[in-house]
């Protein structure tokens, strides 16, 4: 297999981008290899879109970036996840700070059995923000943020349950916002959409990647053409390319990339 045609490339890149990147990433299941030493940059105030057919590993590795991969058990890692300096997963990080630090949102919306306001305060309320006021600001900018100010504004205190599929998608982006983080990792945020919705969570990842680093997982392949700048194509565990996205679109290097952007296999 021609897997590590642009290997070295992309490791020069990773060593480049210093805040945010792994090293030689690899995933265990038992003594199986879902991810098979992947070094994969995530620069600032970009999407990068991780592709790829079914099983080949995107969501694990997306799931190791704030150690999410940790609660399952039999999973082990080896290689780095190098943020700010730091390798997380180095023994003796607090993964609590972390995962406010990296945010995620799953494919399918999991609002808490809470109020609107009660899912959005929940964080930063757990992160000792104390008062009304406050709590209140940040409830209103995170909404806000997330595209959903104007349609809960007057039923904050309504179950989030009665808000549609979009909306509830949308009221988990806020709530992963509401802590402030530097990264945001979507796992097929808008599989689950209707074309409406799915729409208004791209335009959202769009604003959102002026502030902070969006890694996306996505089976749609316009939809990663139309909001990454990076795409990552993996398969069976390996990067098989990456870069800038209108090139691996236009112009892959690698002739698997080519068979799956044109929906020959996977
Ligand atoms: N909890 C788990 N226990 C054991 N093996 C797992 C577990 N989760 C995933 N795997 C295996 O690891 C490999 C990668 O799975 P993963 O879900 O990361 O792939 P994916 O590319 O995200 O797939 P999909 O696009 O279907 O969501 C697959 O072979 C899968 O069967």
């Amino acid at each position: 297999m021609e897997a590590t045609l642009t290997a070295p490339h992309v490791l020069q890149e990773a060593m480049v981008e210093k805040n945010f990147r792994t090293e030689n990433l690899s995933i265990f299941y038992g003594t199986y290899e879902a991810v098979k030493g992947i070094s994969l940059p995530f620069p600032e105030k970009t999407v990068t879109a991780l592709i790829g057919p079914s099983g080949c590993g995107k969501s694990t590795f997306l799931r190791s970036l704030n150690r999410m991969n940790d609660e399952i058990s039999g999973s082990t890692t080896k290689g780095s996840i190098w943020i700010d300096g730091v390798d997380i997963n180095a023994s003796g990080t607090d993964v609590i700070k972390l995962r406010q630090k990296i945010g995620m949102v799953w494919q399918k919306p999991n609002p808490f059995y809470k109020s609107i306001y009660d899912n959005i305060a929940f964080g930063p309320r757990y992160h000792g923000v104390k008062g009304k006021k406050a709590l209140d600001e940040i409830v209103e900018s995170s909404l806000r943020r997330a595209a959903l100010w104007d349609e809960v504004k007057d039923r904050l205190k309504d179950s989030a349950l009665a808000l549609s599929g979009g909306q509830q998608q949308r009221l988990c982006i806020a709530r992963a916002l509401s802590v402030n983080p530097q990264i945001l990792l979507l796992d097929e945020p808008a599989s689950a959409l209707d074309p409406v919705s799915t729409g208004k969570i791209e335009e959202l990842i769009k604003e959102l990647k002026e502030e902070l680093r969006i890694v996306i997982v996505t089976h749609n392949m316009q939809q990663a053409a139309r909001i990454s700048d990076y795409t990552a194509y993996f398969y069976l565990g390996q990067l098989i390319e990456y870069g800038l996205t209108e090139k691996v679109f236009t112009n892959p290097e690698n002739s698997m990339t080519q068979e799956y952007i044109m929906g020959r296999f996977g």
